[in-house]
């Protein structure tokens, strides 16, 4: 609940605003289709990343930005996704806000859910999270306030611009 899709959605439309074409692959919506036989276990979270990168990979072939809104906990998973595409076109963005943040909005009540042990293995709670350690794009708290999420979304976009992947 740290803000992904709602970041991932901004981004899209900022896109599309300068004419790019985007995808929005996002895990919780894709767990009712392409992914629906998976589960939480660790194994499973790596075929859920794994499936995504490639999806994602064929979507960058056709000239779509795509962007991945995933908890994807585990490093070496998201390692796998980066080896897939060449020169750097894996960009990584860590949402680096507090635990609390999170559970305070708890929209769907699973963290609660979590609390009192109805589910089990939920991220955060008793199941890990492995921050990375060199993503491209970090979002933090700013003076003690999450950013706005069109604010987050305008970081993304000016790491793009700046890095030189919106040039026509
Ligand atoms: N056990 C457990 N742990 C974590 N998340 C859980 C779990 N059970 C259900 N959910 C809901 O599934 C959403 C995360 O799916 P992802 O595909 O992004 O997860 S992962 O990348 O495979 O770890 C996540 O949605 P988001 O809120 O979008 O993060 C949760 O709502
Ligand atoms: N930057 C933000 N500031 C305040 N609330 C936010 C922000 N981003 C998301 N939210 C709210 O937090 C909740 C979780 O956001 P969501 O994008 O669904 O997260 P995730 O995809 O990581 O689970 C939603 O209720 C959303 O409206």
């Amino acid at each position: 609940m740290s803000g992904k899709s709602t970041v991932a959605c901004a981004l899209s439309r900022e896109l599309h605003c300068r004419g790019h074409h985007t995808y929005v692959l996002d895990g919780d919506n894709l767990r009712h289709g392409l992914n629906r036989d998976l589960s939480f276990k660790a194994e499973d979270r790596t075929e859920n990343i794994r499936r995504v990168g490639e999806v994602a990979k064929l979507f960058a072939d056709a000239g779509t930005i795509c962007i991945a809104s995933l908890i994807s906990p585990y490093r070496r998973d998201r390692d796998a996704c980066r080896a897939l595409v060449p020169d750097s076109r894996f960009i990584e963005v860590f949402m680096d806000l507090p635990l609390e943040i999170c559970e305070a909005r708890d929209p769907k009540g699973l963290y609660k859910l979590a609390r009192t042990g109805k589910i089990k293995g939920f991220t955060g709670v008793d199941d890990p999270y492995e921050s990375p350690v060199n993503s491209e794009i970090v979002i933090k708290m700013e003076d003690g306030e999450c950013p706005s999420p069109k604010a987050m979304a305008m970081q993304v976009l000016l790491y793009l611009e700046q890095n030189g992947y919106l040039q026509a």
